[in-house]
C-alpha cells in the first residue's frame, strides 16, 4: 500500500484520475480545485464530466478517507509530500501554452510548501518550465520534477493503472525516492530523465501521434483519387512490425483538448531555438484542410454538385465529441465541420451519445436526442465522431426519413455493406 501524502492541484481529466487512482493505491490525496460548483459535486461523490469508472473511485476513495477533495489552497499544500499540478495549459495568442494557471496555483502556494516537498508538473509545460518553477518557487529547500502524463480521455483510469510506460524527469535523489515511492504499484518501465527531456518527450509523442493520423488523411485523399481503399492499405502496413496499426484511422481531423495545442507548442518551441519543425507545421495544415475536404464532400453529396448551395439544406451530424467514449467537444473536428456547414447555409441537427443537451455556447448546430432526429428530412448524414451504437442504428428507418438516403461515413466506422443493403448510398473517407 502506498504511503505518500499527496496534494493533487486541478480535478480535470488528469487530476481526478490522478487523485482517485493515487488514493486507491492506499496514499493519502487532497484534490483541489478553484471551480467551487465542481467541488462541491466531488465532495457528494459525482463526477461533473464523463469518464469510465471515475464515479466509482471517487466515491471509494471518499468512503475510505484516502481521497478529499477541497478548494482551499494553500492549506491543501501544508502537509504534502508531493504537489502535483494537473491545471490547464491551453493555447496561448501565440500558439504557445499558456502558463497562467500554473503560476497562479505557484503564487498561492510557494511559502506553504512544506521543506523537502516535491512539486511535480503533470500539465504538459513547456520545454524548460521546471527551471522557471523553480526561479518563481524561490524555494532551495524544495525539488522540482516532471513527470507527463500520456493517459487518453476516455480510457483515462485504465491509462493510470497500466500505462506504456512512466516518465520521470528529476535533478536530485530526494524527488527520485519520492517519485519512486508514488508510483510503486504500477507495473510499467520507467524512463528517468532530466526534466528538459520529460518535458520534450510529452510534446514529441503527442505531435508524433498527430504526425500518423495526417498522414493517414493524406493517403486516404490519394486513395479517393487513384482509386485505392484505405481500409486495405492501412491493415497491409500494420502488419509491419515497424509500423504498426496504431493512429492511422483517417477521419474529421485530429482534435481534442492536448493534441492540436501541443502540435503548435512544439513549433513555436523549436522555432524559438531556431529549429524548423516543417513537418509537423504541415502536420496542423493537413488537418486544416481535412475539416475542409468533410464539407466539400458533404456539399457534393448534398447538392450533387462541387459548387452547389448548402442554403436551407438540411444535413445531419452523427458525432459531436472529438472522438468516442467522452463528451469531450474541446477543439473537435466534427465542431469545426459543423461551423463550416453552418457558415455556407446547411441547416444542422446533431446527435451524440455523451452531448444530450442543447450546448449553443459551442455547437452551431440543433442539438437533439435521438438519432433519428437528425435523418428527418435531410439531404445528407454525416458521420463524425465513431460512437459504437452508430453501428447498430436502423439504416432502413434512417433512409425512409431522409430526402436523399445518403451518408458520408468520415470515420468508416459503420457496415457499409448493412447500410447499402438498407437502401442509404454509403461513402467513406480513402476508398476510391
Ligand atoms: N485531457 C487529457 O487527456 C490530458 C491532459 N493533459 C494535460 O494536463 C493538463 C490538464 O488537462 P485536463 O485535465 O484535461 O484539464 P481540465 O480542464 O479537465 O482540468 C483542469 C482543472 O484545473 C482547474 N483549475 C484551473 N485553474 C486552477 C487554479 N488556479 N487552481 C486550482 N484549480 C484550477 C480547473 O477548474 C479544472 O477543473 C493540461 O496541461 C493538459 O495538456 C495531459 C495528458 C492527458
Ligand atoms: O496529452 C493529452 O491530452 C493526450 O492526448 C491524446 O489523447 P486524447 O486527446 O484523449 O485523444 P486521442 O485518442 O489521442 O485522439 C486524438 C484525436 O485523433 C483522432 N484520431 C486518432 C487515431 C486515429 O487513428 N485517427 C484519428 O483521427 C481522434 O479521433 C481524436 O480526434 C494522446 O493519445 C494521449 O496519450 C495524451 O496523453
Amino acid at each position: 500500500m502506498g504511503s505518500c501524502r499527496v496534494t493533487v492541484v486541478g480535478a480535470g481529466y488528469v487530476g481526478l484520475t490522478s487523485a482517485t487512482c493515487l488514493a486507491r493505491l492506499g496514499h493519502r490525496v487532497v484534490c483541489v480545485d478553484n471551480d467551487t460548483a465542481k467541488v462541491a459535486s466531488l465532495c457528494e461523490g459525482r463526477v461533473p464530466f464523463y469518464e469510465p469508472d471515475l464515479d466509482k473511485l471517487l466515491r471509494e476513495g471518499l468512503a475510505s478517507e484516502r481521497l478529499r477533495v477541497t478548494t482551499a489552497l494553500p492549506e491543501a499544500v501544508r502537509d504534502a509530500d508531493l504537489v502535483l499540478l494537473c491545471v490547464p495549459t491551453p493555447m496561448g495568442d501565440d500558439g504557445g501554452a499558456d502558463l497562467g494557471a500554473v503560476r497562479t496555483v505557484l503564487a498561492k502556494m510557494r511559502t506553504s510548501l512544506p521543506s523537502g516537498c516535491v512539486v511535480v508538473t503533470k500539465s504538459t509545460v513547456p520545454v524548460g518550465t521546471s527551471h522557471r518553477i523553480r526561479e518563481l518557487l524561490r524555494r532551495p529547500d524544495v525539488s522540482v520534477a516532471s513527470n507527463p502524463e500520456f493517459l487518453r480521455e476516455g480510457t483515462a483510469v485504465r491509462d493510470f493503472f497500466s500505462p506504456d510506460r512512466i516518465v520521470i524527469g528529476v535533478d536530485d535523489p530526494h524527488a527520485r525516492d519520492r517519485l519512486s515511492e508514488l508510483y510503486e504499484a504500477i507495473p510499467a518501465p520507467r524512463v528517468w530523465t532530466d526534466p528538459v527531456s520529460a518535458e520534450l518527450t510529452k510534446y514529441a509523442a503527442n505531435a508524433m501521434l498527430a504526425l500518423r493520423v495526417s498522414y493517414a488523411n493524406v493517403l486516404a485523399e490519394l486513395c479517393e483519387k487513384v482509386g485505392a481503399d484505405i481500409r486495405d492499405v492501412i491493415e497491409a502496413m500494420g502488419y509491419d512490425e515497424r509500423i504498426g496499426p496504431a493512429f492511422l484511422r483517417p477521419g474529421p481531423g485530429w482534435g481534442g483538448s492536448c493534441l492540436p495545442k501541443d502540435a503548435h507548442e512544439l513549433v513555436r518551441a523549436a522555432a524559438s531555438v531556431g529549429v524548423d519543425a516543417g513537418m509537423v507545421r504541415e502536420a496542423l495544415a493537413i488537418n486544416d484542410r481535412q475539416a475542409r475536404r468533410v464539407v466539400a464532400r458533404t456539399r457534393r453529396l448534398a447538392t450533387g454538385s462541387a459548387d452547389g448551395s448548402l442554403r436551407g439544406v438540411r444535413v445531419g451530424l452523427l458525432g459531436l465529441a472529438f472522438k468516442a467514449g467522452t463528451d469531450d467537444l474541446r477543439d473537435s473536428p466534427a465542431l469545426t465541420v459543423a461551423r463550416l456547414l453552418g457558415e455556407d447555409g446547411a441547416d444542422l441537427t446533431a446527435y451524440d451519445p455523451g452531448v444530450r443537451a442543447e450546448r449553443a455556447d459551442v455547437v452551431p448546430a440543433v442539438v437533439v436526442d435521438d438519432p433519428y432526429r437528425v435523418a428527418k428530412g435531410a439531404s445528407v448524414l454525416v458521420v463524425l465522431t465513431e460512437w459504437p451504437e452508430f453501428q447498430h442504428l436502423d439504416w432502413g428507418r434512417l433512409a425512409d426519413l431522409m430526402v436523399r438516403p445518403v451518408v458520408l461515413d468520415t470515420r468508416n466506422h459503420l457496415p457499409a455493406d448493412d447500410v447499402r443493403a438498407a437502401g442509404l448510398e454509403w461513402h467513406g473517407l480513402g476508398i476510391g
